[in-house]
């Protein structure tokens, strides 16, 4: 694969040593069938039970009758192809002031020292107004695509924060104040000579609240359950839930914060766009005091959200610069 090259250059027969994953990460297994046992869940029935079960069993679920338009989702997934499809994108996206977004080639070393095979482009979405003026301007619509997206899944995410609240028994509003500092993730998979040897994601849990997927029509990613990694099918217009480690914490471990990792393959691309609801920077992320009592007692010290995500490098080798970005956009706000 040559590395100083677009896109393109992922059309290669083989895969070149230096994106052979380890033994440890190696996935196995591909052949297994594709489950959909991630459950499905139709918000237009307040669904409290069933969302409050699958946050604890998969710690995924997917959900349609969202509210999302179907228009919104497409049109955000076509912009992003056309971003990722650009022959000439720039590629230095360090965070800063100006210029807040990152974009990363799959030649650049994970926290791991291994290559994943896929492109990503990530950027903080909090505050939205002062932010979309920083995104990338190349396709022309994609500030005001993205925009429109980010809207609508925050909405969404109040609704399923207020479905959990009633569920664990939390304040309806609890999540509002702190649940707006959106980040999204774009990933580009390419197709893979030999997926059993390559990962698109190591597996990881969030660092969010919650993390709003969209995949479109793709599959490849896989959940950990009881120790076998499961397939997530395609769900026309569905859009795909997990409960971040930030949540687990506040609901005092009742809520699963659950490994998954994405897989290649070997004639399909997949494109996604994943909406990470966090914490705002200066929240202190503490088991729920409604959910803490002397038969149950906080299993999680609390912390500074901001001082959880330098500690643990969640974004990379950018952890500093995007901190530093996000508090001055925040500051200036
Ligand atoms: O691209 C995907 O399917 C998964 C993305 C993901 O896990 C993440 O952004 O945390
Ligand atoms: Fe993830």
């Amino acid at each position: 694969m040559k590395e100083d090259k677009d896109l393109r250059s992922f059309e290669v027969g083989f895969v070149p040593e230096n994106y052979i994953i380890s033994k440890k990460y190696r996935p196995e297994n591909l052949d297994i069938p594709v489950s959909d046992s991630i459950p499905l869940i139709d918000l237009q029935n307040t669904p409290l039970e069933e969302i409050l079960k699958a946050s604890q069993d998969f710690g995924f679920f997917q959900v349609i009758n969202h509210g999302v338009p179907e228009k919104t989702m497409n049109d955000a997934m076509n912009v992003m192809e056309e971003f990722f499809d650009m022959p000439c994108k720039d590629e230095s996206g360090i965070v800063s002031n100006s210029k807040n977004w990152v974009y990363e080639k799959s030649s650049n070393l994970t926290k791991e020292g291994v290559r994943l095979w896929r492109d990503n482009l990530k950027h903080p979405c909090y505050p939205l107004q002062k932010c979309i003026p920083l995104w990338p301007n190349k396709p022309p619509t994609y500030q005001k695509v993205i925009a429109a997206y980010i809207v609508e899944v925050h909405k969404l995410s109040l609704k399923i924060f207020e479905m959990i609240c009633k569920g664990l028994g939390l304040d309806p509003g609890y999540f509002n104040d702190i649940s707006e500092a959106q980040f999204l993730v774009a990933n580009f998979y390419p197709p893979c000579p030999d997926p059993s040897l390559t990962l698109g994601l190591l597996p990881h849990r969030d660092p969010s609240l919650i993390t709003v997927l969209n995949q479109g029509n793709s599959t490849g990613l896989q959940v950990l359950k009881n120790g076998e990694w499961i397939n997530v099918g395609v769900v026309p217009n569905a859009l795909i839930i997990n409960i971040g480690n930030q949540l687990e914490i506040i609901s005092n471990g009742k809520l699963k914060s659950v490994e998954h990792r994405v897989v290649t393959k070997k004639h399909e691309a997949r494109r996604t766009i994943a909406t990470h609801v966090n914490p705002s920077p200066d929240c202190i992320v503490e088991p729920a005091k409604a959910l803490v009592n002397e038969l149950e007692p906080p299993r999680y010290k609390s912390f500074r959200y901001i001082d959880f995500v330098e500690r643990n490098k969640v974004f990379g080798d950018y952890t500093k610069e995007y901190t530093n970005a996000f508090q001055n956009v925040a500051r200036s706000s």
